[in-house]
């Protein structure tokens, strides 16, 4: 095929090369060059007329951008496994296939959700912040004094991929119970951590671990609000490496300052970045990560590969092999 009649794919952000130089074997490809990820006239102008679009998160990909792009556009993929930027029935209307690059980030999100996990439960930044600004004056037998780990019940909100390698990594590691939630029971988990399905409310009065790993959807948005923080035990330690608006902010806030809860560890937050001003960021028992769970080198080659393909099988009108519904 000639240059000039290679389908054009516009990718909205550097990516590792390995998944870019896979494009290139069969597309004209535009990469977004900025620091910043292209604004929405930016977007909208950079995507028109193209057959491939491969998006980040930061990229809301609706009904006005698709009819934008024209009718010429194929395929879309997300570099992540969330799609919740991507309206994917607006898309199927349009006959555009829609992927995510599941399964090869979930080791390296499960491993920061128990990194969050452990730095929140031992107070780990207060800690480094004693250190660092020299206020560590002696031993204390009353000082920084955190939770207990081993023999614990985690409470998996979400129990897929990620939330299933948390789940192994606490039970194998710390003996953990698990209880979880999940659309319908899901017997590896039964399997390979005992793992018992019961409902929110269970989950939450009887957990002193609880790690958040559905999707947000229209289902799981302000699911964890102010009634749900106050079934929580008042040791609990929270981690949300999932989406930020799947827990109300301002009740985590509160729960927080009024010592509802012990601690959070958190990856995602609302909105993202979070100001450094921000009350939870200046909170000693809140951990915060600039959503970094899939920051790993493999994670994120492995990524860049599962997206070309999705976009080389668009392109070719053949089924995804990482596509979402
Ligand atoms: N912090 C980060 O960098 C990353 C964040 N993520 C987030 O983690 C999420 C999970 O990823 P995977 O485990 O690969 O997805 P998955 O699809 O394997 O698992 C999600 C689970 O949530 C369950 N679920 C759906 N609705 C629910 C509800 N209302 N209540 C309880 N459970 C519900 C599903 O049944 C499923 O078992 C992604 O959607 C994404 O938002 C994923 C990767 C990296
Ligand atoms: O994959 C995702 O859903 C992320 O949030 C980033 O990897």
């Amino acid at each position: 095929m000639s240059p000039q009649s290679r389908p054009r794919v516009f990718v909205t952000r550097q990516i590792p090369e390995k998944g870019l130089e896979c494009l290139r074997q069969v597309a004209k490809v535009e990469v977004w060059p900025g620091d910043m990820p292209p604004n929405r006239d930016e977007l909208l102008r950079h995507a028109e007329g193209c057959q491939g679009l491969l998006t980040l998160l930061s990229d809301r990909v609706d009904g006005e951008l698709l009819d934008q792009v024209g009718p010429q556009l194929r395929v879309v993929c997300n570099y992540a496994v969330g799609f919740n930027n991507i309206d994917v029935a607006a898309a199927q209307q349009r006959g555009v296939a829609v992927g995510n690059t599941p399964d090869v980030l979930t080791d390296a999100t499960a491993d920061l959700a128990v990194t969050l996990l452990l730095a929140a439960a031992r107070r780990l930044p207060e800690a480094i912040d004693q250190v660092r600004h020299g206020d560590w004056k002696t031993w204390e037998p009353l000082g920084l004094i955190g939770v207990d780990l081993t023999g614990k019940t985690l409470g998996i909100i979400g129990m897929g991929r990620i939330g299933l390698a948390v789940a192994c990594r606490m039970h194998a590691g710390w003996s953990m119970d698990v209880l979880y939630t999940a659309r319908s029971p899901k017997p590896e988990a039964n399997q390979q951590v005992g793992g018992r399905h019961v409902d929110l409310d269970t989950l939450l009065a009887n957990s002193d671990f609880i790690s958040v790993h559905c999707p947000l959807s229209d289902e799981t948005r302000g699911m964890l609000d102010a009634p749900q923080f106050a079934q929580m035990r008042s040791h609990v330690v929270l981690v949300n490496t999932a989406r930020g608006e799947v827990i109300d902010q301002p009740a985590l806030l509160k729960a927080l300052t009024e010592k509802k809860i012990f601690a959070a560890g958190l990856d995602v937050t609302t909105p993202e970045p979070l100001p450094p001003e921000h009350p939870l960021v200046g909170l000693p028992q809140c951990v915060i990560a600039p959503h970094i769970g899939s920051a790993s080198r493999d994670s994120r080659e492995q990524m860049a590969m599962i997206a070309a393909n999705n976009i080389i099988a668009g392109l070719n009108g053949r089924p995804l092999p990482h596509a979402v519904s």
